[in-house]
């Protein structure tokens, strides 16, 4: 049976004013995709291109121009469907006087919950992001990257089937940045679905199973990893145990070909990265 999809954006367009002439402009201008339970979708693309925007379309923080998002099969307009979904914010906030363990009990009674159930899930996400040695410190002495953990913890407080991140990374270094990578994978393995953005498209390429490329608004380009990361005029043949002889054979054999080149053994593959550099070059763009 085939599974159903956790989220499904359906030619999402967002208008948005310009603080130039008021004019509306289309911070997303129809964006279509959908998630299958269980993956994780990295958006890509460069500052201004409607990243925030789509995500916060799919949780309901900006109500559509035009087009749907579903969660789970529910409208993303209905309050109801935010009970499956965790957020990262971007930026997220939170009070500096208190520990992370009053932050995510607040959280956690915002989502209902309460007692034993919500003082172990606190003691429990503590552990997941590594926050124990400063469980009894004030948020606001925290470094950057203790905040981002923070975050990622706060959005799982209530045990989401669906978790949207924000730029999780951001301003996070390599270390740590590693580190979270590691719980969004080990998150993946327990089966939550992950709808993640960042400009650390190393990362995207290590955790995704489908990328789109946005610009101005639109997908430029979507697909699984493997399509997008695939050089499409090369074939590769993994042979296995072949002798030089027999590789040479092949080598003349090819050569006799007037189309084809001999170009290397193994299959070459382009990086997100590269990709995503060319897309941009391609259409003229920079960041904003
Ligand atoms: N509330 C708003 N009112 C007016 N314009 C907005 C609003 N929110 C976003 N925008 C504009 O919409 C466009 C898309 O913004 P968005 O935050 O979605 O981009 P992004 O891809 O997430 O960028 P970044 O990588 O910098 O976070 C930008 O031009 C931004 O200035």
């Amino acid at each position: 049976m085939e599974k159903a999809n956790a989220v499904e954006i359906s030619h999402l367009v967002k208008c948005y004013r310009s603080s130039f002439k008021r004019r509306l402009f289309r911070a997303v201008d129809d964006v279509s995709l959908q998630i299958g339970e269980g993956e994780v979708y990295g958006l890509i693309g460069p500052n201004g291109s409607g990243k925030s925007t789509t995500m916060k379309a799919l949780i309901g923080l900006v109500t559509p121009t035009e087009g749907s998002c579903k969660v789970f099969g529910a409208e993303s307009i209905k309050v109801d469907s935010r009970r499956e979904i965790g957020f990262l914010p971007e930026n997220p906030y939170f009070y500096k006087h208190q520990t992370v363990a009053e932050t995510l009990k607040f959280y956690g009674k915002l989502c209902g919950m309460h007692g034993k159930e919500l003082t172990s899930r606190v003691d429990e996400l503590i552990e997941l992001v590594s926050l124990e040695n400063a469980r009894n410190r004030r948020i606001g002495g925290y470094s950057k990257g203790m905040l981002q953990r923070v975050g990622l913890a706060q959005a799982l407080i209530q045990k989401p089937r669906l978790l949207v991140l924000d730029e999780p990374t951001a301003g996070v270094d390599p270390l740590g940045s590693r580190e979270i990578r590691d719980l969004i994978l080990k998150l993946k393995h327990e089966g939550v679905t992950i709808f993640l953005c960042s400009h650390l498209l190393e990362q995207v390429q290590e955790v995704c199973d489908q990328v789109g490329i946005i610009f101005e608004g639109k997908i430029v380009q979507q697909g699984t990893l493997k399509e997008l990361t695939t050089v499409d005029d090369h074939d590769e043949i993994i042979l296995k145990g072949a002798s030089e002889e027999l590789l040479t054979k092949i080598k003349q054999l090819v050569q006799q070909d007037a189309a084809a080149e001999w170009v290397s053994h193994g299959k070459p593959k382009t990086t997100l990265e590269r990709l995503f550099i060319e897309t941009a070059r391609k259409r003229g763009k920079s960041s904003k």
